[in-house]
């Protein structure tokens, strides 16, 4: 670049100096807080539109809520109302003057006096063709969108979202900062729960500060807590910290403990009202030990929903714990981390206790092999980067142990059992839990439902995913299962039709980790090879049951039709062999036998009219139900028995600190209380 492009004499522009500033403007460093990224870049988190907006604000309050009651073993009891807000009274609430239109001119929805007659006129002709296809017996065709009318955005709606619990609450003192800190949390241990990221609520939060532009309301108390903490707080997306409104404590009358979190956003239940639903559905045949009242109230009050989810079981799975992280799962970030937060002095304290599946003689056999510059009692937070790095490269290439899945706690085969027969109340169903399992040092549990029939269940796969106990309903085509399903599955092998079946598939995942594509939790990807296929062997197990009770169903519905084929001939056989019979010894001569004794005696009977028609047809039915009785009774001798597949039944532990046993099987839970 030529030097003179940077002489510039006063009040005389030249040419290339705009060019320059751009460029400088463009190179200037900037930083953006976390919530500044999120509040840019919301589709990443399921906040793509104002629809999904509701619908993940939804997801996000009821997740978080179960989370605390389990967090506590409460059996979750959460209400969640959403009341929509129209313009005018949403001007109310924030203190805006409503103003009719002026100038028609300058909005989205006008249509001009041109336009109307030709969209008028494309109408007629669109009826007539519909007039004369039905004359012709076709079906009518829907009016094509762009005939409905000018375009129009919609009215803007408002909804407010109340999710409440009986959880565990928060602190006091806490609250401004889980709820107005992008990144906070107290999820971030290596716990199976369904909230991981500490974005969700504050996500719900940034959405009602863009489109609203209205504070998060927080009612919270801890069990025995004498006051309910109050909060209302809005978030500095710039600097990512909670912006306090009023904070205090208010009287807790009625000794209640829980959350409940209040979000003004905009939304639209017209279009995402059916993933709604769908979702509280799904959420309560994943969690049947939970009890949800969903309210939806239209602000013209005509459409108002109300669905009450019962418990249907008060078994709840065991909490998941806390663990400890597995060497061949860390990197080099977190090594450190764990070296700056250790309260363990030297390196073989630190190996033994901040890893799983690391024993007192394999620390010492660890750190033999880390080299001279190493030993047992040298401080840990004196290791040097290389001396971490030397660490990482050797849990890299050690061996260790798989971590255990006595952290997970999987929905149970009895859970899911019972929310496949509630969903799609089906004809047939076999369950099965796989054993624990390991991707990247994290261990992973896959359980699965199949189902055969069922009421309101389309011809086909009806795909149900859950991860951690959530329900996903986003790019189901991308998802582990769906891929598996469909394409790794041989349906007919197992006598299951892939397109005419009503096929119900369910599976659940749970793990410490979900590698979910994106902080949306809306899919798990195809890519994990361990998951995939503990995918596939757990839909093949389930398969493997079916497929012996639809033999069986085969068989015996074979036999039926042998029988009724059978049966539907005995009076025409019975006739004309009556008839012959008849003949014969009309002809008969008993001077001049000609037959044995035992046929002389059938023609004296028909002669005597001992033996009729009737007798025949009673005699055959009798026969045809003995042979159908004796093929039946073969076959169970072969294979009824040992085939039928049998269910495990699991017993707990004798020092359950709940007062009760429960003894466990996939279809049933007896529960024994001393
Ligand atoms: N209903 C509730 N009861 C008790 N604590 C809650 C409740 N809702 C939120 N919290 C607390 O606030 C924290 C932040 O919640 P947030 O939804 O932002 O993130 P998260 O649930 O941790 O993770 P994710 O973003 O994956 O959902 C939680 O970790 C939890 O400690």
């Amino acid at each position: 670049m030529d030097d003179s492009e940077f002489t510039v004499s006063p009040g005389e522009p030249k040419k290339g100096k705009s060019k320059t500033s751009n460029n400088a403007k463009e190179s200037v460093l900037k930083q953006k807080s976390p919530a500044e990224f999120f509040a840019e870049n919301k589709n990443i988190a399921g906040f793509d539109n104002p629809g999904k907006s509701l619908f993940t604000t939804v997801r996000e309050l009821v997740e978080n809520s179960l989370d605390s009651a389990e967090s506590i073993k409460e059996l979750p009891a959460i209400e969640v109302t959403i009341e929509e807000i129209n313009k005018a009274q949403f001007n109310t609430m924030i203190g805006l003057v409503d103003r009719q239109r002026v100038d028609e001119e300058l909005y989205g929805d006008f249509e001009s006096s041109k336009a109307r007659e030709k969209r008028l006129a494309k109408e007629a002709r669109i009826l007539e063709i519909q007039a004369k296809n039905v004359a012709l017996g076709k079906k009518a065709k829907e009016l094509p969108s762009t005939t409905k009318g000018p375009k129009t955005r919609g009215e803007t709606s408002f909804f407010k979202v109340t999710c409440k619990d009986n959880g565990r609450g928060m602190p006091h003192d806490d609250i401004p900062n889980m709820l107005g800190r992008v990144l906070s949390g107290t999820k971030y241990g290596l716990k199976q729960t369904r909230g991981k990221f500490g974005l969700g609520a504050k996500m719900a939060l940034i959405w009602s500060k863009m489109s609203t532009g209205l504070p998060i309301e927080i009612s919270s108390a801890m069990m025995g807590q004498n006051y309910v903490s109050f909060c209302r707080l809005d978030i500095d997306i710039h600097q990512n910290i909670p912006h306090i409104h009023l904070h205090e404590k208010r009287e807790n009358k009625d000794h209640w403990h829980g959350a409940e979190i209040q979000v003004i956003i905009e939304g639209n239940w017209t279009t995402h009202r059916s993933k709604i639903l769908h979702y509280m559905r799904q959420m309560a045949v994943i969690t049947p030990y939970a009890q949800f009242l969903f309210k939806f109230i239209s602000s013209t009050g005509e459409k108002n929903v109300t669905i009450r989810f019962a418990r249907r079981t008060d078994v709840m799975p065991p909490a998941p714990v806390e663990t400890k992280h597995h060497p061949s799962a860390v990197d080099l970030l977190l090594i450190k981390r764990l070296i700056a937060e250790t309260s363990k002095t030297n390196l073989f304290q630190f190996l033994q206790h901040e890893f799983v599946n690391i024993s007192k003689s394999h620390a010492d056999r660890l750190i033999g092999e880390m080299g001279p510059d190493f030993s047992s009692k040298m401080p840990v937070k004196s290791l040097t980067s290389q001396q971490i790095v030397r660490i990482h490269q050797l849990f890299r290439q050690a061996k260790f142990d798989e971590p255990s899945g006595d952290c997970l706690s999987p929905s149970g085969e009895y859970n899911l059992r019972l929310g496949i027969i509630k969903e799609l109340q089906p004809d047939m169903v076999a369950t099965y839990a796989g054993s624990p399992q390991v991707f990247e040092g994290h261990p992973f549990i896959v359980e699965a439902g199949v189902s055969i029939g069922g009421k309101d269940v389309k011809q086909g796969l009806n795909i149900f995913r859950f991860a951690n106990r959530i329900p996903l309903l986003f790019e189901q085509g991308a998802d582990v299962v769906t891929r598996t399903a469909l394409k790794r599955i041989n349906w007919n092998s197992y006598k299951i039709n892939q397109m005419q079946d009503k096929i119900g598939v369910f599976v659940s995942i749970v793990s410490t980790k979900i590698p979910f594509k994106g902080t949306g939790k809306e899919y798990i990807g195809d890519d994990i090879t361990e998951i995939s296929s503990a995918v596939k062997s757990a839909i093949q197990q389930c398969c493997n049951q079916l497929k012996s009770k639809i033999l069986k169903k085969i068989q015996a519905r074979e036999r039926q039709d042998r029988k009724r084929n059978l049966t539907r001939y005995i009076p025409d056989a019975a006739r004309a062999v009556f008839q012959i019979l008849e003949e014969v010894a009309r002809d008969y001569n008993s001077k001049r036998p000609r037959f044995n004794e035992e046929e002389a005696e059938l023609l004296n009977n028909i002669a005597s009219e001992k033996v009729t028609e009737r007798t025949l047809r009673d005699n055959l039915t009798q026969h045809v139900e003995q042979v159908d009785y004796e093929m039946a009774l073969e076959y169970a001798m072969q294979s009824g028995v040992s085939e039928e597949p049998r269910e495990d039944i699991y017993l707990n532990a004798l020092e359950s600190s709940e007062g009760f046993i429960d003894f466990q099987s996939p279809i049933f839970i007896f529960r024994f209380i001393p």
